[in-house]
């Protein structure tokens, strides 16, 4: 059950910390347990060392922020032009020689600090030079017109020597740049080469740490401009030093088509569409430049700028057969990124008359299909869990939207929650979402990764966090057009709030014109925020696994962010549901909800509501839902002594006492932390009545009286949950009571006003249909099992082909699997 715990409790951006602390608490070891993970004693040293490692580099890097502030700007120390090119010379050395040698690369960085950019164009500022420059200060109103001077290297920053027309040289460390995380030398000399002139606007000029030497830092992107050699802009510049061109750079558009496609086999598609780009500024006529850049720009999931390209080829004059049905196949791709699936559809069928014997086209064809059910909420959710599965892959489908809105709600952070536009009935589907930037630990760069201490959470993000947060440039930068949806999701209380509605209407007027000409001013600040408050850890939907499943690796959790999806905000105690696919998020109610109510979801889960406040840490001091009121009604001592109770019992269950006497009073002193007023729903009591079933279960194997007492005893679980049971009885004739309309008996009420663990709940339905089966009394085995059926159909849905995949082996395990063939809802 590890996973599937897992899943319910990877919360919006949590770190490793976080989520040791749910899995501690609310982990789950085994299929018929409540226990936590085997392994959390070496899991709980690890995370205490990396918590203790976080704290200190957090002191250490504040007190340096604090040291500059109290220094402020001072003149900059003089730089020794040969010494610093030769350092820089032989810090690219040592790449090349790493990348030979494929070393692994593990670097560290920091996120979410306050950083400057600039947001005045060009064309207003004044040119400054290094003479004048101070460290410690941004240059307001000013640029610093600049030569790159060495060949580029990295560590995190790309690094380059560069000079000002007097000469004088500085390093610049430029971060966030597209295409340039962990990138080979290669890929940094056709981004950054030698020679070529650059404008940053408002530089910021550093001092070393270590070395005390000043240098240029850009986080930025958008705050380096690159100057033609035409711009009017170097009208009157003389360079004291004669240009040094020791990157080798094509001459012909030929020779950077050569270049890009080198670039694209590669997988480095920044850098190819940077070469495809430089070789149509030699030559605009080689439209095949735009065509490559097309699918480089497909690749980069920049759909408007390939659209935009594969337009413009198909309307050259006389291209080969083969040319445009390329052309036509790219602009279809593009359509279908767009979610534009009629458009693709009608392009592919122009392709297809171009070239019948393609056989991609035609794929393409049944996709966009099958796509145009998606957007109607219709998903084949077997397909999805079987592509979800497959190693490598991620989940291609249409987006859905359902019958939701979203709304001013003020006493939220950042003033928005979704509602529903109609009543909506519990487990109905309510959103199924796209990421717009992933990163899964099988994507990782087989080179190496980044680990990103995040000063806004005081916790080191697990490297897909800053993987993909760091993705975002990239993506915001070729998507202008969709730059205020992303800028427009909350940024934390440090920032004003968002704008009442959303999303914002596209900005139809911004264009990617030029990989390199960002049209939006990135603030590295704010999108680091945005991603710290809105990212979510997919979380495979993947259930009751065998109590030897291994446990996540909660070190490399995968991360993303997703756009609507973000405006939900938090109750423990949520009125939907969300789950993985791989990449792809599902949203459904978990309640009847009517018209107009708030659909909330659970961005984190824990034994009571101090595990669960100490984990939303960030995003809000206190949760108001009636399960956190309810806790807080018991007080404070009960929650801890509640929580102590349920830490004893987190090794799976054989590796620990399950004697009845142990069970029994863990139950009633589990009971006894529930105030008398409390009401049915008492989650931690449901654990414990399910420990105790499962020992009975233990014991039934050779007595066949104890399955009555594991029945019972489940049957109380899930009530604790808030489920109501109608038909409690054991033996005799089966009561209809919950029988619907001309429909199957099903021994729980379909109507509740609220049930936690759902995931739970299903399990406990099917061990109770296996204990009855056991017990030879197939009515009452298959009612249970249908009350299975029923609970995931709300929670998790999918009909029962999905169903039937994800609980093969439990089913076969608790030995209903004959059972289930013969048993429908
Ligand atoms: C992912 S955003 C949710 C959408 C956000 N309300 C907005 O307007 O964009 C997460 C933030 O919403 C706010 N939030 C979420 N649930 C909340 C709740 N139950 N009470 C108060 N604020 C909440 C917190 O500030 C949290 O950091």
């Amino acid at each position: 059950m590890a996973n599937d715990m897992m899943k319910m409790m990877a919360a919006l951006g949590l770190s490793q910390q976080d989520m040791e602390k749910m899995m501690t608490q609310f982990g789950a070891g085994g299929a018929s347990s409540v226990s936590a993970l085997s392994n959390r004693a070496q899991l709980g040293n690890t995370f205490a060392d990396i918590e203790a490692e976080v704290r200190a580099e957090i002191e250490g890097f504040k007190r340096q922020i604090e040291e500059d502030r109290r220094l402020g700007p001072a003149p900059s120390p003089p730089v020794h032009r040969p010494s610093l090119i030769n350092a820089l010379v032989q810090s690219r050395a040592t790449l090349e020689q790493s990348t030979q040698k494929n070393d692994v690369d593990v670097k560290s960085t920091y996120v979410g600090h306050e950083r400057h950019y600039s947001t005045t164009p060009l064309s207003k500022l004044r040119r400054i030079e290094f003479a004048k420059m101070q460290i410690r200060k941004a240059h307001k109103g000013h640029y610093l017109l600049c030569r790159l001077v060495t060949p580029p290297t990295r560590i995190v920053a790309t690094q380059i020597c560069i000079e000002d027309p007097t000469g004088d040289v500085r390093s610049l460390s430029i971060y966030n740049y597209p295409g340039t995380r962990l990138a080979p030398a290669k890929v940094l000399d056709t981004l950054f080469p030698t020679g070529t002139i650059i404008a940053i606007r408002e530089p910021y000029l550093k001092i070393g740490l270590h070395d005390g030497a000043p240098f240029v830092r850009v986080d930025s992107p958008s705050d380096i401009v690159f100057i033609k050699p035409s711009d009017l802009i170097l009208d009157g510049i003389r360079w004291k030093f004669p240009i040094s061109t020791s990157t080798p750079v094509p001459r012909t558009a030929n020779g950077w088509k050569d270049l890009g496609n080198g670039h694209f086999k590669s997988g480095q598609y920044f850098a190819s569409v940077v070469a495809y780009s430089n070789g149509l500024d030699v030559d605009p006529s080689v439209y095949l430049l735009q065509l490559n850049r097309a699918a480089a720009y497909l690749r980069l999931e920049y759909f408007s700028a390939a659209l935009s390209d594969a337009k413009a080829v198909l309307s050259v004059e006389r291209l080969s057969d083969d040319e445009e049905a390329k052309a036509l196949f790219r602009i279809a791709q593009a359509e279908y990124g767009l979610g534009q699936y009629k458009a693709a559809i009608a392009r592919l069928e122009e392709c297809l008359a171009v070239n019948a014997q393609l056989s991609e086209p035609a794929v393409w064809l049944s996709r966009c299909q099958q796509r145009l059910k998606e957007i109607e909420g219709k998903y084949d959710w077997a397909q999805m869990f079987k592509d979800a599965r497959a190693p490598g892959k991620r989940v291609d489908v249409a987006e859905y939207v359902g019958p939701i809105k979203v709304q001013p709600i003020p006493k939220r952070g950042g003033g928005r929650g979704v509602i529903t536009t109609r009543a909506v009935k519990a487990g109905e589907l309510i959103l199924v979402a796209k990421p717009f930037v992933a990163c899964f630990p099988e994507e990782l760069s087989s080179v190496g990764h980044i680990m990103s201490t995040n000063l806004i959470t005081k916790t080191r993000d697990s490297p897909c966090c800053s993987d993909a947060m760091s993705q975002m440039f990239a993506k915001i930068a070729g998507n202008p057009e969709l730059a205020s949806t992303i800028l427009d999701l909350y940024a934390g209380p440090e920032y004003p709030a968002p704008p009442p509605a959303y999303p914002p209407s596209a900005q139809t007027d911004m264009h990617l014109r030029n990989p390199r000409a960002f049209e939006v001013d990135l603030d590295a600040q704010r999108i680091e925020s945005i991603y710290t408050y809105n990212a979510f850890a997919p979380q495979m939907i993947d259930v009751f696994d065998s109590p030897d499943a291994t446990p996540p690796d909660l070190e490399n959790l995968p991360s993303a962010l997703y756009l609507l999806p973000s405006l939900i905000n938090h109750a423990c105690s949520g009125s939907a549901s969300w789950l993985h696919f791989k990449n792809i998020m599902v949203i459904r109610a978990t309640k009847d909800l009517q018209e107009g109510e708030e659909v909330t979801m659970p961005y984190t889960h824990g034994p009571t509501y101090l595990t669960r406040k100490s984990n939303l840490g960030k995003h809000l001091a206190s949760c108001d839902c009636w399960l956190c009121e309810a806790d807080r009604k018991d007080g404070a001592a009960l929650c801890r002594q509640r929580e102590k109770l349920l830490s004893r019992f987190e090794t799976p269950p054989m590796s620990r006492d399950m004697s009845l006497h142990v069970l029994l009073t863990f139950l009633r002193d589990v009971e006894a932390t529930y105030s008398a007023s409390r009401g049915p729903i008492r989650p931690a009591s449901g654990k414990a009545h399910h420990e105790l079933a499962t020992a009975y279960v233990l014991k039934a194997q050779k007595d066949p009286s104890f399955w009555v007492p594991s029945i019972t005893e489940d049957m109380a679980a899930l009530e604790a949950f808030g489920l109501t049971v109608l038909d409690k009885s054991t033996s005799g004739p089966v009561k209809s009571k919950g029988r619907k309309k001309n429909g199957p008996s099903l021994p729980i009420a379909t109507t509740f006003t609220a049930m936690v663990e759902c995931a739970y709940c299903v399990y406990f339905s099917l061990t109770i249909a296996a204990a009855f089966s056991a017990m030879g009394d197939i009515v009452r085995a298959k009612n249970w099992f249908r009350a299975g059926l029923w609970v995931d159909s709300i929670t998790i849905g999918g009909g029962r082909g999905l169903f039937d995949i994800r609980y093969e082996d439990t089913l076969d395990r608790i030995g209903i699997s004959r059972l289930a063939q013969s048993t429908t809802l």
